[in-house]
């Protein structure tokens, strides 16, 4: 069987690409959130800036009359009111509109997600495993979503509190505006950079113990039942509380790190501050710079700290989101293995089967050898054999979860991979031995197949099987919901309403697997009858381990280890006591 095939893992930006271009339809929006957080860090430095100079003037006014009368304490106040007012709803507004971007955002993510790895279903899938699946849909699209928020705009908004702050300095004295500049860009890429290189492998090794343990998590609390039968509960509650603790210290790990790398930043504005303080003196010293704009100074690039406090986590988010998108992109990327063509290549004469030579590997384990078989239009075959021989396996061929090593599936005449997907659904009703049933109501479950069912057609079938009693006892008869996962019914009823679903269903060929397994005698004895009455113009394949079945059936085909062993009518078999089938029946005595 061959492989779906991960990509290999790229540059960051390379990675991100697909992502950063799901923005494009909600740029405008993105924008004005990234707009209106310059406009709150803009205010921000503005209005302490200027409330540090406004002090310092008043208080250089205040040394002689003179300049006290003249000096205008109404325009300067005006401003910082100006400031506190646009950094409050510059702030406000920023929030709503990323917000809003963040949330359509996300739901365009998880949807490409879905789409891109839908065709997989159901073959590379099976490989993930849900739980694993699920945390990637969840957790990965999620740290996704902190592209923008986290990591995207404050970078941005950095970078041009950067400039804005070295140009405002840089006017009332050059110099002074170049130190900014390179003070600022060394605390805006230092104090990152060592959260980044100090922190990566842990956060790597945070990411993995979180997916591990989320998906050990949810598989142990499906199997919640059987584990707390064993008395093994206990055991996997300390498994998970240590893989917790492991989990933690990393996160704590992180959290040092990060915090090592705040107080560098810190440090780093100190000195920035101090710096420009000193410089900004001397300038005023040496070439006539207003003494009142020393504070200005000071206070401006205090205030550009603000913007670049969030650099140390936007940087920490890179590497997960670079992380998320690497594993959803090798997800994605993965080549299905059962490729349909768009439309039919051509037209089946009718719905004969014919399987010549198939053979299939699982892991490099045979499990079906040159298998030959054929079933006619409307012709009822029993397959069985010993558990393990290859049944189910012929029954994923037939539907093509599968794709085979070697040999030809036709029907009609005309290969199975030349059928479009909904053209071989359409061809085929499947009851499995594990029936899901989906949140919808108990009708919705049972027209999956055939949307066009009445309820009375629902009634009678549910009847037939002998789900009669159970559908009364319904509070809203169809239109009740079952609980999750189908828990409100027995497996027995669960089982029956699967095998109503593919009855329903109006497909040419029929495919149980097992529809009779753990009912009692005289219930499997009625739900056969309705099975073959229901199927008298249709051709069916059923799996069974029930020899009383047999009778019913036109041909029984025996399947041990991967080969047909033995195929005839059940009651020319049965009358030969060289058979395989008569063995069988010796076994168990019947
Ligand atoms: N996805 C898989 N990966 C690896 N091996 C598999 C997979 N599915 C089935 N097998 C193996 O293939 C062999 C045939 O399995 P299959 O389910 O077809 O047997 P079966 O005859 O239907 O058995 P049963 O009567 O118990 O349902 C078994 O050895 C099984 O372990």
């Amino acid at each position: 069987m061959s492989e779906s095939r991960p990509s290999p893992a790229r540059g960051t930006l390379a990675e991100l690409a697909p992502y950063l271009a799901e923005m494009r339809p909600h740029l405008l929006l993105l924008a004005t959130g990234l707009a209106l957080n310059l406009v709150a860090v803009a205010s921000s430095i503005g209005l302490i800036a200027l409330s540090g100079w406004f002090l310092s003037a008043s208080a250089f006014a205040g040394l002689s009359v003179a300049t006290a009368t003249v000096f205008n304490y109404m325009l300067p106040s005006a401003g910082v009111r100006l400031f506190a007012t646009t950094r409050t709803l510059g702030r406000y507004g920023e929030r709503v509109a990323t917000h809003e971007g963040t949330l359509r955002l996300l739901s365009r993510l998880r949807r490409k997600v879905y789409l891109a790895i839908e065709p997989l279903s159901p073959a590379a899938l099976q490989r993930i495993g849900s739980s694993e699946l699920s945390t990637r849909l969840t957790a990965d699209v999620d740290a996704l979503d902190a592209l923008y928020v986290r990591v995207l705009v404050p970078s941005l908004v950095a970078a041009l509190a950067i400039v804005g702050c070295a140009v405002l300095v840089g006017v009332f004295a050059p110099m002074i505006g170049v130190f900014v500049a390179v003070a600022l860009s060394i605390s805006a890429l230092l104090g990152p950079w060592l959260a980044w290189r100090r922190g990566s492998r842990h956060a790597d090794r945070w990411q993995r113990l979180d997916t591990s343990l989320r998906a050990r998590l949810l598989e142990r609390l499906e199997t919640f039942a059987e584990l707390s039968l064993y008395g093994r509960w206990g055991a996997e509650r300390d498994e998970l509380l240590s893989r917790q603790r492991e989990r933690d210290d990393e996160q704590l790990t992180l959290a040092r790190r990060w915090g090592d790398s705040q107080l560098l930043s810190q440090l780093l504005l100190g000195l920035s501050v101090t710096g420009a303080l000193a410089l900004a003196a001397w300038w005023s010293i040496h070439h006539g710079l207003n003494a009142s704009l020393v504070a200005l100074i000071g206070l401006g690039v205090l205030a550009a700290f603000e913007a670049l406090m969030m650099l140390p986590q936007a940087w920490q988010e890179l590497g997960k989101v670079n992380r998320a998108a690497r594993r959803l992109n090798q997800l994605s990327e993965s080549v299905p293995t059962i490729r349909f063509p768009d439309h039919d290549l051509a037209e089946p004469s009718d719905q004969r089967l014919s399987l010549r030579g198939v053979e299939l590997a699982y892991d490099g384990h045979p499990v079906l050898r040159g298998v030959d078989l054929e079933l006619a239009v409307g012709e009822h075959l029993a397959l069985i054999g010993p558990s393990g021989g290859g049944k189910t396996t012929l029954f994923n061929l037939l539907t093509r979860f599968i794709d085979p090593d070697a040999g030809s599936l036709r029907i009609g005449g005309v290969p199975l991979a030349s059928l479009s997907e909904a053209s071989l659904r359409k061809r085929f009703a499947v009851a499995l031995q594990e029936v899901q049933i989906f949140s919808a109501t108990y009708r919705d479950n049972l027209r999956l197949g055939a949307r066009d069912i009445d309820d009375r057609s629902l009634i009678e079938m549910l009847e037939a099987l002998g789900l009669g009693g159970w559908l009364r006892d319904q509070p809203e008869g169809l239109d009740s919901w079952p609980d999750e996962g189908g828990s409100s019914l027995s497996g027995g009823q669960l089982r029956r309403f699967g095998l109503a679903r593919a009855l329903l269903s109006k497909a040419p060929i029929v495919l149980l697997d097992e529809p009779t397994e753990g009912l009692d005698r005289v219930t499997q004895a009625q739900v056969m009858a309705h099975v073959h009455a229901c199927c008298r113009n249709r051709s069916l394949i059923a799996i069974t381990h029930r020899l009383q079945d047999l009778d019913a059936f036109d041909r029984c085909v025996i399947v041990d280890q991967g080969r047909i062993i033995e195929a005839g009518a059940p009651r020319a078999l049965a009358l030969d006591p060289d058979s395989r089938l008569s063995a069988l029946y010796r076994e168990l005595r019947l």
